[in-house]
């Protein structure tokens, strides 16, 4: 409940003006479960419901954006605030929590000035004049463990290293001066037979805010070293969130919203909806990939979610499971024309989410397209879906031990209007009505391990491929992102799943914890935060065996050393000051022996 002094106007001052705004704006975006929590810190045994198997030891690693100072502009999405780490450590049955904000260079120059210098959602345009050249990336989206580091990591810019244990941010990470595009994705696949990492970055080819089409595909190997780059041009400068491999190939969506540098430069949006572009699917081998090597595969608009299972059937052909909209689940990035934002919301509530399957066909026909920007690989034939579950959820996630493979298992947070929802306690459902936990199950037919055959290709095929196993816990609460804990040695999808659950009503969160076979028998332990860390992003489980084993190879006389972070600036920034400097000495004159 709002104190009443929060609904006064504030009263006439004469200093008002000459100091930086004080208040979050009363819109959605800063309302309920998202209203910013702010705080760092740590509580040592947490309250917990039921029992938690002795035998669960790790990490459970979240991130969410929490807006640090009140925005430069009022109407400020969720996906601009700042990256905020949540660490729920789990050990003999008890719980543990550390809470800590990603030290982004923006973290520290806000923190100096003591206001918000950075605009608009990836604008640099509408930044403050003393953050120009700058890496602005909140690092919001996803929290990966790599190599004994926890990477925070938004598309936008280059990872961030953190401590595991602390929490504290070590700095820039570059893959020891290997990777130093201005952009990097937060959905890094891990092939788990190989130990390789293979990461991606859309918007790559300049300075990572100037809408370039330029895509690049790397491998980094289990030892740290990079072994494959390859540069590949987009059809548009479009959003490339998640990505999907398989023993041979990766697949890259690009999503049909937007950027437009002349709308950047008006002060105007990074990303619009447009509703009359294909969906698009880049393939491209894992190894020895060459620019010409890409097929981009089109299909009907659609609006593309987080990745399940990728992998390649006997005959080669690559599948592709992932969520995808039927419109604009970004109602905040409206199209240019024909639409208000809260047309968009209206719509985004109605939209229907089902997993698709798609099928690619590594020889497929394609042609060499001229486009302003380059030459572009595109599939003479359009593609559709093989199958359509209309499962109505996001946020997918498998057991990652069957990344790359064939697989039967996934789960999802899940919208199911049909059931009740306490309206007059919670108002709307910020976030989405994510107010179920989904496990489900292929059917074998479509499992395709060799024994089975596909079902029929390009049909309206839409329907329940399998098994639905739902857990709904009541009308005043909604999920975050589900993560699988395996059990050790236990077949694929035995073990337990964690996500986040949200007290609309109280604006609190709990962290449930299900057996992952039998999720509608409701959780085995719900452990009990005192606080809202409010709506996030990704998370993931980490073996406490793996934290400790990174931890003494990190060590100063460990066989790996301690992490090296990034010791100089990126090439773009590089340039961005050679400019820079160029432009004072042009502009005052004391360069006398000048052009
Ligand atoms: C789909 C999620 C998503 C995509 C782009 C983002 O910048 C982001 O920030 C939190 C989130
Ligand atoms: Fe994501």
């Amino acid at each position: 409940m709002a104190h009443i002094f929060s609904l006064l106007p504030d009263p006439p001052s004469p200093y008002a003006s000459t100091r930086p705004p004080t208040k979050f704006p009363s819109t959605p975006a800063f309302a309920s479960m998202n209203r910013p929590s702010r705080f760092e810190g740590h509580i040592l045994n947490l309250e917990i419901s039921g029992t938690i198997p002795p035998f669960l030891s790790g990490t459970f690693y979240r991130i969410q954006p929490d807006t640090r100072f009140p925005p430069l502009f009022a109407d400020d999405i969720h996906f601009n605030g700042d990256g905020a780490v949540s660490a729920i450590r789990i050990h003999g049955g008890q719980a543990d929590f550390l809470h800590r904000y990603v030290r982004t260079e923006r973290y520290a120059l806000e923190t100096s000035a003591r206001r918000a210098l950075f605009g608009r959602y990836r604008n640099p345009w509408t930044d403050n004049e003393s953050v120009k050249g700058v890496i602005r990336t909140a690092a919001n989206t996803n929290v990966v463990f790599y190599r004994g580091m926890l990477l925070a990591m938004k598309e936008d810019g280059p990872p961030f290293a953190m401590d595991p244990e602390t929490l504290e941010t070590m700095g820039r990470y570059d893959f020891e001066g290997q990777i130093t595009s201005p952009t990097f994705t937060a959905h890094p696949k891990f092939d788990p037979e190989t130990g390789e990492m293979v990461c991606f970055a859309y918007e790559a080819g300049g300075d990572g805010a100037d809408c370039s089409v330029d895509v690049v595909v790397w491998t980094v190997d289990n030892e740290g070293k990079k072994t494959e780059e390859c540069w590949y041009k987009a059809p548009f400068a479009g959003m490339i969130h998640d990505c999907g491999i398989s023993k041979n190939w990766v697949v890259l969506p690009l999503t049909p919203i937007k950027m437009d540098r002349g709308r950047m430069e008006k002060g105007g949006n990074k990303f619009a909806w447009d509703p009359e572009e294909d969906q698009w699917y880049g393939l491209v081998p894992r190894r020895g990939a060459t620019e010409g090597d890409i097929i981009w595969f089109r299909a009907d608009n659609g609006f593309h979610g987080h990745v399940a299972g990728c992998y390649e059937l006997p005959t080669g052909e690559v599948v592709f499971d992932l969520t995808v909209a039927d419109g604009n689940v970004f109602f905040w990035f409206p199209p240019d024309t024909n639409i208000t934002p809260s047309d968009g919301v209206a719509k985004r509530n109605k939209l229907s989410s089902p997993t698709m399957r798609w099928v690619f066909d590594p020889k497929a026909k394609k042609s060499a397209v001229e486009y302003p920007e380059g030459t572009v690989y595109v599939a003479d034939e359009r593609v559709k879906p093989q199958i359509s579950w209309s499962t109505n959820g996001e946020f997918s996630r498998i057991d990652d031990r069957y990344v790359t493979k064939p697989y039967r298992h996934f789960w999802q947070a899940v919208v199911d209007p049909t059931k009740p929802y306490d309206f007059a306690k919670c108002g709307p459902p910020a976030g989405g009505l994510f107010n179920c936990l989904g496990h489900y199950t292929w059917s074998d037919e479509h499992v395709h391990d060799g024994s089975t055959p596909p079902a029929s290709k390009n049909g309206e095929n839409k329907g329940k491929f399998g098994l639905e196993d739902v857990y709904f816990p009541g009308p005043t609460m909604t999920f975050q992102e589900p993560t699988f804990i395996p059990k050790e040695g236990g077949a694929e999808g035995e073990g337990y799943l964690i996500a986040l659950l949200n007290h609309l009503d109280e604006l609190r969160n709990d962290v449930v914890i299900l057996d992952a076979q039998n999720l509608s028998q409701g959780p085995v332990a719900v452990i009990h935060l005192p606080l809202k860390v409010k709506l996030g992003l990704h998370g993931n489980w980490v073996d406490n065996r793996d934290i400790e084993a990174w931890k003494a190879r990190r060590a100063e006389d460990g066989d790996v050393g301690p992490v090296q972070v990034a010791t100089e600036p990126l090439p773009w920034q590089k340039a961005f000051i050679a400019e820079r400097e160029g432009k004072a000495k042009d502009s005052n004159g004391t360069n006398g022996t000048g052009h």
